[in-house]
C-alpha cells in the first residue's frame, strides 16, 4: 500500500534525471534510497497535474518483478511527486555504451528482452498499451533485472480493442497526451545522455495535430501510428523490435538524416541484417512488421513471442530465479550527494527565479558493473 509522503520531510540527495515531465530525485526514505519524481503542477506547459495523476494511477496498479512499484506520492499547492525503488544501474542505453562496439551479446539481449517482455505482457493483460518502450526508459536494479519507468504515454486499451483500436476512441478523458518531437543527440566523445527525447509543445509538430495522440519517440514510432491508423497493442512489440535491433547492432534499424527521412523509412524500408540470418534476426523481422495485424504478438500477444526458437529454453515462470542478470551494479552509487540533502519545495522555487539556481543536475548514475557472462546459444 503507497504511503502519503510528507514534502517537508523529505530531502533529496541528488537530482537523478530530468525529463519532459519533472525532475527524478535520489532520496533517502525508511532506511533505504527511493527514486522521487516531482512534477511542477503548474508547468501549464506540459500538462504536469493531469499527466502526474496518470502516472500515479498506472503505477499504483502495477504488481510485476519488471515493473516500478508505488511506494508513496504526495500532492502539495504547486507540486505532486511519487516515490519508486531506486534503480542504481542507470538504463540500458547507458550500460549499451559500457560495452564494447556498443553492442550486447545475443545471449545478453535475450535476457533482457525477455525481462522486458514479461514486463509488457503484464501491462497488457491489465490492458495498458506502453507506448514509450526504448532504451532509456529501461532501468537497472540493484539485483541486475530490469524494470521499465516512465508511463506517461501509456494508454489504457478498451479490452474488446485489443489490438488495432482506432485512435484516440480507446483514450480515458483523463489520460495524459504527452506530444513529443524527439531526436537522437549522441556525443560521440561523450558519455551518452540518459535520454534522447526532448518535448516539444504539439504546436512544434503541426503536420501532427490531427492525430492528438501521435506519440513516441522518433525511431521507435511504429508505422501504423505514422499512418494515423490506431495504437493497439501491436506498437509495443514494434518498439520491442527496434530496440533488439539496437542493441544487437548498436542503431535503430530507421533512423534517417532527418525526422521526414526516418518516418520514410520506418512506413517503406525494410530492416537490413548483415551476417547470416539468425533465430534474433528471425525474431526482430517479425516484430518489425509494417502491418500491425502480421507482426509477431499480433494474436496472442506476447505469449505468441515467447514461443519464438530465440526465446527457446528460457523458463518463464522463474527468470528472476534462474536468470542469472549478465549486469549487476557493484555499488549503490550514492557519491557527491548534495552536502545537508536539497529541500525539494526550494529546488522548485529556486528554478522559478534565476539568480539562485540549484546545483546543476548531476547525471544518470556512475556505477560500475559486475560482469556476468552468459552462456551463448
Ligand atoms: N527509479 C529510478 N531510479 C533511478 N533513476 C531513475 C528512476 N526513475 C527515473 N530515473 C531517472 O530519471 C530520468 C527521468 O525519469 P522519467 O523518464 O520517468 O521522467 P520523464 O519526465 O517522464 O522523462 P521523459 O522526458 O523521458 O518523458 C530517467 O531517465 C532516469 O535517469
Amino acid at each position: 500500500m503507497a504511503e502519503e509522503l510528507d514534502l517537508d520531510n523529505l530531502k533529496a540527495l541528488k537530482v537523478l534525471g530530468k525529463g519532459a515531465m519533472g525532475t527524478v530525485f535520489l532520496v533517502q526514505h525508511n532506511s533505504g534510497h527511493v527514486a522521487l519524481k516531482v512534477v511542477d503542477k503548474s508547468s501549464s506547459l506540459h500538462d504536469g497535474a493531469r499527466r502526474a495523476h496518470w502516472e500515479i494511477s498506472v503505477l499504483s496498479r502495477l504488481s510485476h518483478p519488471f515493473l516500478p512499484t508505488l511506494l508513496g506520492s504526495f500532492e502539495s499547492n504547486n507540486l505532486m511527486g511519487w516515490a519508486v525503488p531506486y534503480c542504481p544501474g542507470g538504463d540500458l542505453n547507458l550500460l549499451r555504451y559500457r560495452q564494447t562496439d556498443h553492442v550486447f551479446s545475443p545471449a545478453v539481449v535475450r535476457f533482457y528482452l525477455a525481462e522486458i517482455l514479461c514486463a509488457l505482457h503484464h501491462l497488457h493483460s491489465m490492458h495498458i498499451v506502453y507506448r514509450d518502450l526504448k532504451p532509456e526508459n529501461v532501468l537497472i536494479q540493484q539485483s541486475g533485472h530490469v524494470t521499465l519507468t516512465d508511463f506517461d504515454l501509456s494508454r489504457t486499451l478498451s479490452p474488446t480493442k485489443t489490438n488495432t483500436s482506432p485512435s484516440n476512441s480507446h483514450i480515458p478523458d483523463t489520460a495524459p497526451r504527452k506530444p513529443r518531437r524527439n531526436f537522437r543527440w549522441v556525443p560521440l566523445t561523450k558519455a551518452p545522455k540518459s535520454a534522447r527525447v526532448t518535448p516539444a509543445a504539439r504546436r512544434a509538430a503541426p503536420s501532427f495535430e490531427r492525430s492528438n495522440s501521435f506519440v513516441g519517440t522518433e525511431e521507435y514510432i511504429a508505422p501504423e501510428v505514422l499512418r494515423g491508423e490506431g495504437h493497439g497493442f501491436a506498437v509495443d512489440w514494434w518498439a520491442l523490435g527496434v530496440l533488439a535491433h539496437e542493441m544487437v547492432y548498436g542503431t535503430t534499424p530507421f533512423k534517417g538524416r532527418n525526422r521526414k527521412e526516418t518516418f520514410h523509412n520506418v512506413l517503406l524500408k525494410t530492416p537490413e541484417f548483415v551476417g547470416k540470418k539468425t533465430a534474433l534476426t528471425d525474431l526482430i523481422s517479425r516484430l518489425l512488421e509494417k502491418d500491425p495485424s502480421k507482426r509477431l504478438g499480433y494474436v496472442r500477444g506476447a505469449s505468441e513471442i515467447k514461443e519464438h526458437e530465440f526465446f527457446r529454453g528460457v523458463k518463464w515462470d522463474l527468470l528472476t530465479e534462474v536468470m542469472r542478470p549478465p549486469f549487476i551494479p557493484s555499488r549503490d552509487d550514492v557519491t557527491k550527494p548534495f552536502a545537508d540533502g536539497l529541500d525539494v519545495r526550494g529546488y522548485f522555487q529556486s528554478l522559478k527565479s534565476p539568480p539562485s539556481l540549484p546545483p546543476s543536475p548531476l547525471p544518470s548514475p556512475s556505477c560500475e558493473f559486475q560482469n556476468v557472462s552468459l552462456p551463448e546459444f
